[in-house]
């Protein structure tokens, strides 16, 4: 496997650390090596040093032992190359020598702009023939135009089936728990649909800021960053028809259906079915944080979007008119992510209390999934309290290790299997939804509303559910 940009946020802090989990539960193939590659013109030996402070740092301790992980860094090896420049490709070619018969993984952790130069350099270079795979981070491109660059030239060098389009949040245990909830219980299926959900919230919300990738962030936002690819995904999984089989194509195909059915958000809808926020300085935990645009490598009058939440609809048979509204931000009040279906409310109300009915996926901090109904609470009197009846996962296998999102995913690409990836038509949808959005806060010069950090985003992104009756479950 190699890693372009080896010495990364991403690679540094994921990606090893998840081959080390792979390595240490014998997941991985015994004659494997990673090649991590950039251009810092460090030794092997500092780079396995680099790796090991990082791997000690992100893999809990009890996971960590200097044996195991000086077998797992006799796998790892550097190469100092500029991925922009054809000719380190021949020097590259010359270090993998006879090696690598059984195949190459090409992980392409740098910008996206690099992937049309290392495709087709690899290719020139005579290193991407059938029995290579590639692997492209998220986000692919900056908008439809340049998303459809991409695709065209990594498909000039790969067939699709060669090509794994990640996005870790279909790697999260809970998220593949969706498609067991819906698709192996009966239970849910007559009334997941309009006559049924009154509407459905998917959240993200983080606490950490833009850390050391403020040149990247600034430039995409947390349209890009995030609600183009993870909680697009999110909303396919709740939104999409049971596929035929649980393989490749047929998940990917029913997602794109749902990506083609949202209705566009464009004109004046951007301004009243979207919210964009940028936060300001505030206390988090009890700690000072600085306003976005104090952030490293910021610029200090940036309109880049730190929050959105948007109101969307799937223009189907079974959503139409069911509000699905999206949230995520940086710098929130508490780091949770949860996808909430609220069910209609019953026809006729006998009891004083009212509400619950939902569904509540929790993704992060803790994995859960829960059905909260009303219920009697104990004593005299008729009174109703909302109680959740609990699959706490981490309970529910507590003997298994929970997998992380990156180990699940790498071990697919190392065996082949695509289902979890993004296919090219899907990446295209998304971008054909989200570009006219992102025009529409230009034409109309919709700066992002300052929210200050720790809050729960700017108050416009609670009057957009308000407005309509309803309610951000925080
Ligand atoms: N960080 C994260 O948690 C996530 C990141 N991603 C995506 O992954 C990608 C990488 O992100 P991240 O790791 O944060 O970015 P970083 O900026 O931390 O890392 C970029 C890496 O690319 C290398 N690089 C840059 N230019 C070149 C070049 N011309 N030739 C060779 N190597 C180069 C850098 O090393 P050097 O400068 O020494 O060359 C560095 O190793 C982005 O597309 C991002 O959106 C996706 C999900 C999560
Ligand atoms: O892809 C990204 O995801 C992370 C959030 O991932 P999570 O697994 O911690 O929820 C986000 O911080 C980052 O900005 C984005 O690029």
């Amino acid at each position: 496997m190699l890693v372009f940009g080896g010495t990364g946020d991403l690679a540094l802090h994921k990606l090893l650390p998840a081959l080390y989990h792979l390595h240490r539960d014998g997941r991985l193939p015994a004659d494997m090596n990673i090649l991590a590659l950039a251009r810092k013109p460090i030794s092997v030996e500092d780079y396995r040093k680099l790796a090991e402070r990082h791997c000690r740092a992100h893999v809990p301790r009890a996971s960590f032992d200097a044996e195991t992980w000086r077998a797992f860094s006799a796998r790892l090896d550097y190469f100092p190359m500029d991925a922009s420049q054809s000719a380190d490709y021949s020097r590259l070619a010359r270090h993998l020598g006879s090696h690598c018969q059984r195949g190459r993984i090409y992980y392409l952790a740098t910008a996206p702009s690099l992937f049309e130069d290392i495709a087709a350099y690899l290719s020139i270079a005579g290193l991407a023939d059938a029995n290579t795979r590639i692997v492209l981070e998220k986000p692919i491109g900056h908008s439809l135009e340049s998303a459809q660059a991409i695709n065209q030239s990594i498909g000039k060098v790969f067939q699709e089936t060669q090509v794994f389009r990640i996005d870790h949040y279909l790697g999260k245990e809970t998220v593949q728990n969706l498609m067991a909830l819906r698709f192996a219980n009966a239970l849910f299926e007559p009334i997941w649909r309009a006559g049924h959900i009154d509407h459905v919230q998917i959240s993200v919300c983080e606490t950490l800021g833009v850390e050391n990738r403020g040149s990247y962030y600034d430039q995409a936002g947390a349209m890009r960053d995030m609600l183009q690819n993870h909680l697009l995904q999110l909303l396919c999984l709740v939104a999409m028809e049971a596929p035929v089989r649980f393989d490749a194509e047929a998940v990917r195909n029913e997602k794109v259906k749902i990506l083609e059915a949202l209705k566009p958000i464009a004109g004046l809808d951007v301004r009243d079915k979207t919210v964009r926020g940028q936060y300001t300085a505030g206390r988090i935990g009890g700690q000072e944080v600085p306003a976005y645009y104090f952030e490293k490598n910021v610029d200090n009058d940036s309109d880049t979007e730190t929050f959105v939440a948007l109101q969307a609809e799937v223009d189907n048979w079974r959503w139409a008119g069911v509000p699905f509204f999206l949230r995520t931000g940086k710098r929130m009040a508490k780091k949770s992510s949860e996808i909430v279906i609220q069910f209609k409310p019953v026809p006729h109300r006998l009891f004083h209390e009212g509400q619950a009915n939902r569904l509540l996926i929790r993704l992060q901090p803790q994995e859960s999934i829960s059905l909260q109904l009303m219920a009697k609470s104990p004593g005299r009197g008729m009174h109703l309290e909302p109680v959740e009846l609990d699959l706490n996962l981490a309970q529910a296998f507590r003997q298994r290790r929970r997998w992380e999102a990156y180990e699940r995913l790498l071990l697919d690409v190392i065996e082949g299997d695509s289902t979890l990836f993004m296919r090219r038509d899907e990446v295209e949808a998304a971008w054909r939804w989200v570009d006219p959005i992102i025009s529409g806060w230009h034409a109309f010069y919709q700066r992002p509303r300052p929210y200050p950090a720790g809050s729960s985003g700017p108050e416009q992104a609670h009057s957009l559910l308000e407005q309509q009756g309803k309610a951000w479950l925080e």
